[in-house]
This record gives C-alpha cells, sequence and structure tokens, in this order.
C-alpha cells in the first residue's frame, strides 16, 4: 500500500470557552483521494480543516509525508497542506495583493516554481475577468471571490493538499461543474502539485460527482464510507 500524504491521529478540538467540538478523529489521505467531508452544520468540518493546515489548536497528531508541521516550517507545510477559505470576502484588499503576498513567501520563493499567470488563467477560464483582481475583496460577488481564492489556491501549484471549505457554495451549478471538472483533471495531472482534496460540501449532488471517499463527522470521531444521504 502507497504510504499516506496525510495520517491524522485522535485529533480533538475544543471550543474556546471550554467543550469540545469532536475528539478522537483519525483517518489518512492517500494519492488520489478526493475525501468528502460531511456533517451536520456546526459539527466542526471548518474547524477540522483549519486543524489539518495548522490553523487551529488541536489535541492529537497531523503528520504530513511522515512528518510533523513544525518539521518543515508551519508556513512551508501550510505551502504544502493549504486551506482556502469558505468566504475568502472576509479577507483585506485586494486578490492581487493576496496572490502577491503568498507568492512572495520565502517558504515558497524556495520551492521555486511558483507560476502566478496560472493562477490568472486559471480564474479566467471559470469566467472571472482580469479587472476583478484589483477589486477589494469584500466589493467581489461570493462566487467570484470564491472562484479567485480557488485559483489562488491551486494555481501556485505548491499545494499537494488542498483543504476545500464549501468551495462552490456561492456558484451556479453549472459554474460548479467547471470547477469542479478543473480540480479533477489538476489532481490526475503528472505536471501539477496536487495529489489529494479533503473537500466540504453540503451537497450530495456535488459529493456524488468528485468524492473518492466520504467521511461523516460527529463528536465522536468519524465514520469512513457513510454518505450523508444513507444516514437515517
Ligand atoms: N472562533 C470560535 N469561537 C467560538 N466558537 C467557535 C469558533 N469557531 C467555531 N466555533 C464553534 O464550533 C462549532 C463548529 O463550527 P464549524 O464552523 O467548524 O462547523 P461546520 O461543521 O463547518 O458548520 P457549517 O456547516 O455551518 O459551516 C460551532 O458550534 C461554532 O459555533
Amino acid at each position: 500500500m502507497t504510504k499516506a500524504l496525510l495520517e491524522v491521529q485522535n485529533v480533538s478540538c475544543s471550543r474556546p470557552e471550554g467543550g469540545p467540538i469532536f475528539s478522537n478523529v483519525s483517518f489518512e489521505v492517500g494519492e488520489g483521494d478526493v475525501v468528502v467531508l460531511q456533517a451536520r452544520s456546526g459539527a466542526g468540518k471548518t474547524t477540522l480543516l483549519k486543524c489539518l493546515a495548522h490553523l487551529n489548536l488541536y489535541q492529537g497528531s497531523v503528520k504530513y509525508r511522515d512528518r510533523f508541521p513544525k518539521q518543515y516550517g508551519v508556513p512551508t507545510y501550510r505551502t504544502h497542506v493549504q486551506y482556502v477559505p469558505q468566504r475568502p470576502s472576509l479577507l483585506p484588499s485586494t486578490p492581487r495583493d493576496f496572490l502577491e503576498t503568498l507568492s512572495g513567501y520565502h517558504a515558497r520563493r524556495k520551492q521555486g516554481k511558483i507560476d502566478v499567470q496560472h493562477a490568472i488563467d486559471v480564474a479566467s477560464s471559470w469566467g472571472i475577468d482580469e479587472d476583478l483582481w484589483d477589486r477589494a475583496w469584500n466589493t467581489l460577488s461570493g462566487g467570484e471571490a470564491q472562484r479567485l481564492a480557488l485559483a489562488i489556491g491551486f494555481g501556485l501549484n505548491t499545494a499537494e493538499i488542498l483543504l476545500l471549505d464549501e468551495p462552490t457554495s456561492a456558484l451556479d451549478a453549472d459554474s460548479s461543474i467547471v470547477v469542479e471538472n478543473t480540480l479533477l483533471q489538476e489532481i490526475k495531472s503528472p505536471e501539477s502539485s496536487l495529489k489529494a482534496i479533503v473537500w466540504i460540501t453540503h451537497s450530495e449532488e456535488q459529493a456524488s460527482r468528485v468524492g473518492t471517499r466520504f467521511l461523516h463527522l460527529s463528536s465522536k470521531g468519524v465514520e469512513e464510507g457513510i454518505r450523508a444521504c444513507d444516514r437515517a
């Protein structure tokens, strides 16, 4: 069996005021996996993705290619295991500023394979005009902001694992499918860094189209193979 890219062992996370959100979350992510993460609203899906990206405090362990985030340095780790937020409109400034900031990070420069134009081209193939790159995030529509954040997320071509938090929730059905197809092609492309995705969605149709594995999160952990639509 191929070695897992990401190993999540006994991860637990608490609310700031105390009390668990979830505990004992354990699973692995391997090359080619599109792991759909489902649960009821408020169960902790976003929180779990943020733990995986080392953006949230947690107990337990997360290893990427057999090493802990701190062994890479957290900024470098986050370029390999990259979280794409659900509400990018909360980001400061413009998408172009954000892209330039990310691409200027030492951690990324060290990897020497930044292709900013690729992000712009990917967004363009999703119907995003180039002038939107220079508009403040908070003036963009929800769907424009989501497509730009996603284009930045994998257009930089440094992430092996993308952590997608309802990435197309603000898009119409046809636009969602175009974005899904790009991501699924990217994961199969030998030229791409992208090897796996953990994908939160509330849409059963989207889960069926993109998922190769299905995890259901509850306060007690995750169950594999249980689709939300198959639950009583
Ligand atoms: N910074 C925070 N401060 C206080 N509570 C928080 C914070 N972040 C998350 N929570 C709480 O943790 C729980 C899990 O939130 P989370 O956003 O992870 O759920 P979710 O499953 O992604 O929800 P949804 O499907 O509605 O997006 C919720 O009860 C939420 O209110």
